[in-house]
């Protein structure tokens, strides 16, 4: 892709656990200020690629290569470069925001005062500011949703991991949030987004990656995608690829199932 260097780089990439396969010899490259919306249905891999890629998860077949460099040859300097939201993450409860975010800056090196002051200012732009120093056991859903997003930026990273980014975030802060995501990605930025939310993945994403038991079967911009498939939406794009045409039924036979009282 114009001669420049991919920020991830995966061939044949496969994942076996206890004898299920998981990952089928993925081939993906990806270049920075892409933002990747990584799609598929429950248990199509789509953790594990992730996890794969954080040096999480070992016993992979293939090569995965971050920044150029392989991530098993021992080096994992990497990961300062790296940002990462997961879905479900153990905040700390017992902590504040100010004590959280102070620790994780730290961890990446950076100097306690500066990281202070930096996740204090970032706390403002989320009009966090007056709970900086109250217990995140305190906070509502959307509050540490977004106390996780700032950790994860604290150190600058090249390349973002996020798992269902806007989980819990009300209408105005989602759009704070994309607009983030696209001015991180214009700046150079490699954002890899994994949700299940399809109109957000159909509108932040600029290349979207459709992951089915294992395989990818659909690589592309929304409007590629759609041009190359019947459907609309990628809503229904993704039930087409995943040949799932069942909702009706299963949602009858649901409710029926439901009345039988
Ligand atoms: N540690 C593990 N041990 C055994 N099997 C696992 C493990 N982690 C994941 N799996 C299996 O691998 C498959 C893929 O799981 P994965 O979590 O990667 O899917 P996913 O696409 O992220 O799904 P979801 O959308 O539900 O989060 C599933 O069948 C899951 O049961």
């Amino acid at each position: 892709m114009n001669g420049r260097k991919p920020i991830i780089s995966i061939e044949n990439l496969t994942m076996n656990y206890n004898g299920k396969m998981v990952l089928r010899a993925i081939d993906l490259e990806v270049y920075e200020s892409q933002i990747i919306g990584y799609i598929g249905p429950n248990g199509a891999g789509k953790s594990t690629t992730v996890k794969i890629m954080l040096g999480l998860v070992e016993g992979y077949l293939g090569d995965v290569k971050l920044f150029g460099k392989d991530i098993s040859d021992g080096d994992i300097s990497y990961k300062k470069r790296i940002g990462y939201v997961p879905e479900t993450a153990e905040l700390y409860d017992n902590l504040t925001a100010s004590e959280y975010l102070t620790f994780v800056g730290e961890l990446y090196g950076i100097d306690s005062e500066q990281v202070a002051e930096k996740a204090l200012r970032l706390m403002k732009m989320f009009e966090l500011e007056n709970i900086y120093h109250s217990r995140i056991s305190s906070y509502s859903k959307g509050m540490r949703q977004k106390v996780l997003l700032i950790s994860s930026l604290l150190h600058n990273p090249d390349l973002l991991f996020l798992d269902e980014p806007l989980s819990g975030l009300d209408a105005n802060s989602v759009m704070v949030v994309k607009e983030i995501l696209a001015q991180l990605a214009a700046q150079g930025k490699t954002v890899f987004y994994s949700s299940h939310i399809m109109d957000v993945v159909e509108k932040i994403s600029n290349r979207i990656v459709l992951l089915n038991e294992g395989q990818i079967v659909a690589d592309g911009s929304f409007d590629e995608l759609r041009k190359q498939n019947t459907e609309g939406t990628l809503e229904e794009i993704f039930n087409q690829l995943t040949g799932f045409d069942k909702h009706k039924e299963i949602a009858e036979e649901f409710v029926s199932i439901v009345q039988e009282v």
